[in-house]
């Protein structure tokens, strides 16, 4: 089972650098070149995006969390087993606060950054996890989460644009290949978004002073239950085959159908 962190804290920040955090537990890295590894995942709340299958709702079309000052935040990490740590959301990399974090950090974890590739601090990340969103990820009123339209300052058609216009920015996703070791991780939803990773991969390739080698690109099956992931894990398995790309299961659904604090 994960082993949770559940300690009473206050939903306003306090003094000192502190990030607004959803969910603190230890679990198996489940997405990617490390799944299966034991590891420590600290979830931010908050994101610039706000993909229609989010599988974290709570840190994006409805955020919410608690403060944790860095230190105890850092205490947390270290009463827990894991060696390796996983920095989440949300998009953790919205906070100024998540680069103070990683430096504390790197000394003693092998710290993953799960993002969206649309910023780049100066930071050290050990594996820069990057799922650039693909246009099958845009938010429209016929997709949005059930009643997420009626929920108070959210305005579905607003965030249509903003994603649009926001999910793909390349400069930036080259300066995160060139500085880090890196995976490419596309929630891939059917065949039809194979067009636009082959795209994005070539104009990648054509802006990056790094390497982008097709084993870095991976291609994950859309899905936050079982049974979604039924419908599309075998279709997504056989794009990889068919274009040297790998592919990455998502083993928290599979053992814990995305539980919370899994
Ligand atoms: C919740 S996001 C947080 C990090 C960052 N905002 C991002 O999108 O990369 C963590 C990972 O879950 C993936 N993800 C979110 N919803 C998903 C879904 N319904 N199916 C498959 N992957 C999903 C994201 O693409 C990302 O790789
Ligand atoms: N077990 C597990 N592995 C994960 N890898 C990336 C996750 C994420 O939400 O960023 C995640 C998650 O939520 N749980
Ligand atoms: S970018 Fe990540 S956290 Fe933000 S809405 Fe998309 S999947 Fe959720
Ligand atoms: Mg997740």
């Amino acid at each position: 089972m994960p082993v949770t962190s559940r300690v009473e804290r206050p939903d306003t920040a306090p003094d000192g650098p502190a990030l607004p955090i959803n969910e603190l537990f230890a679990s198996l890295q489940g997405e990617g070149k490390l799944a299966g590894v034991p590891s420590t995942f600290v979830r931010t709340s908050g994101c610039n995006l706000r993909c229609w299958f989010c599988d974290s709702y709570h840190t994006s079309w409805e955020p919410t969390h608690a403060w944790m000052g860095l230190d105890e935040l850092v205490a947390e990490v270290d009463s827990l087993a894991p060696d390796h740590v996983v920095l989440t959301g949300g998009e953790p990399l919205i906070h100024d606060e998540s680069a103070t974090l990683l430096d504390r950090l790197s000394e003693d974890y092998h710290v993953t950054v799960e993002t969206n590739g649309t910023l780049a601090p100066d930071a050290p990340i050990d594996l820069a996890s990057i799922s650039p969103k693909l246009a099958s990820s845009t938010p429209s009123p016929a997709n949005a989460p059930e009643g997420v339209d009626g929920t108070e300052g959210v305005d579905v058609g607003e965030w249509e644009e903003r994603h649009e216009a926001n999910r793909i920015d390349l400069d930036t996703l080259a300066t995160l290949v060139e500085r880090h070791e890196f995976q490419l991780k596309f929630v891939v939803t059917g065949v039809d978004d194979m067009a636009e990773v082959n795209e994005l991969v070539t104009d990648l390739r054509g802006v990056a002073a790094a390497e982008v080698l097709d084993t870095d690109v991976l291609l994950m099956p859309e899905g936050q239950t079982r049974e979604r992931l039924a419908e599309t894990r075998n279709v997504v398995a056989e794009l990889a085959r068919e274009h040297g790309y790998r592919y990455t299961p998502r083993l928290h659904v599979d053992l814990w159908n995305d539980a919370p604090e899994t």
